[in-house]
């Protein structure tokens, strides 16, 4: 594991075993480790970090302290924290980046707050245009561009908020962005169904271009269609993090405790969280990547290149005056 800085590393074995639903495997022969990475967007308290060391079944982050009430008043701005974790997952070696954003929707506007997620987004597409032109290859390079964005809405019950919609709109088109209801558990499931109607309705009447599970029937096979169709039906996942690991019948089961009872949190009953982290660690890591790629990076790069700002004016404008294309940076 290690802190931004790249320097220690540990494999975190899973103890998921996806084998038998469909989509598993697709990716097994990556041999260094697939490169993922996942940016987390939430307001404070929605469970951002414990979703975290949730996934990556280990403490990989640290929950905020508690500041003392004489500074409680003061908010801290936004930030980008670095997370990398190696995974090992059914078979599949993931070279897991996460970046999380604490602070945001913190008392900073959140027109800044947007604006500073949009740019490191588009950032590291920079990066890539720019060593796409390099004459000489750089072998260390590191493709950071973010392959997903879970974005964390508030369990309120309600609908979608003006900031919630503003964000997703203002990032769909730049990656893709899976909305997802941090903290579940604090609705009924009754609650939760027509919370979740009620936030597919708003995505729906405002546009919201959040990710969509691929829906290329002549492609898929009726398993993988019906897959996708049922993901799709999903949406927002209602994910719960994990507070405690219980022994249940001599077998362990992630779960936060009430004096009602247990929420386990890789029960499909109780939860989202385990579908969800198949869909980002297993069967559409692939697709992630590959729309990252195909779609978002060349939209990206066409409308830099058509503005004449891209990362290395000179070279790229003198390629495009000849009809020459770009190399690409295998993702
Ligand atoms: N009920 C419930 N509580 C949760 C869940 N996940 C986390 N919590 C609790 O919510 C509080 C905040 O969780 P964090 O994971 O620190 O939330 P965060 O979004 O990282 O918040 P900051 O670190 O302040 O940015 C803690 O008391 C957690 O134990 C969940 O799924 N359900």
């Amino acid at each position: 594991m290690k802190d931004g800085s790249g320097e220690e590393s540990n494999v975190a074995p899973s103890v998921h075993s996806y084998s038998s639903r469909p989509g598993s495997h697709r990716y097994k022969n990556a041999k260094k480790g697939l490169p993922f990475n996942l940016m987390l967007v939430g307001e404070p308290g929605l469970g951002r970090t414990t979703f975290l060391n949730t996934l990556c079944e280990s403490t990989v982050a640290q929950p905020a302290e508690i500041p003392n009430p004489e500074q409680a008043h003061i908010a801290e701005p936004m930030r980008f924290k670095h997370y990398a974790v190696d995974m090992e997952e059914d078979g599949m070696k993931i070279m897991l980046n996460i970046v999380d954003t604490p602070g945001f929707g913190n008392g900073t506007d959140s027109e800044t707050c947007f604006n500073q997620i949009q740019e490191y987004i588009e950032a590291q597409y920079d990066e890539v245009l720019a060593e796409e032109n390099r004459i000489k290859r750089n072998t260390k390079f590191r493709d950071a561009r973010v392959h997903a964005v879970l974005y964390f809405i508030n369990p309120t019950g309600h609908s979608l908020r003006e900031i919630d919609i503003e964000l997703m709109k203002r990032l769909g088109n730049r990656t893709n962005v899976i909305p997802i209801i941090g903290r579940s558990d604090s609705l009924t499931p009754r609650e939760l169904v027509l919370f979740k109607q009620r936030i597919m309705n708003d995505i729906s009447f405002f546009n919201v271009p959040i990710y969509d599970f691929p829906n290329n029937e002549e492609d898929e096979d009726d398993e993988t269609a019906e897959e996708n169709a049922e993901l799709r039906m999903m949406m927002p996942f209602a994910t719960v993090g994990c507070e405690e690991v219980i022994n249940q019948d001599g077998r362990p089961v992630r779960v936060r405790t009430y004096p009602w009872g247990v929420v386990q949190v890789d029960n499909d009953e109780h939860s989202d969280f385990d579908r969800l982290r198949y869909v980002l660690l297993n069967s559409h890591i692939g697709d992630l990547r590959e729309r990252t790629q195909s779609t978002l990076y060349e939209l990206y790069r066409t409308e830099k290149l058509s503005n004449g700002t891209a990362a290395t004016p000179e070279v790229t404008q003198g390629a495009v005056a000849l009809g020459m294309q770009p190399r690409s940076v295998a993702v």
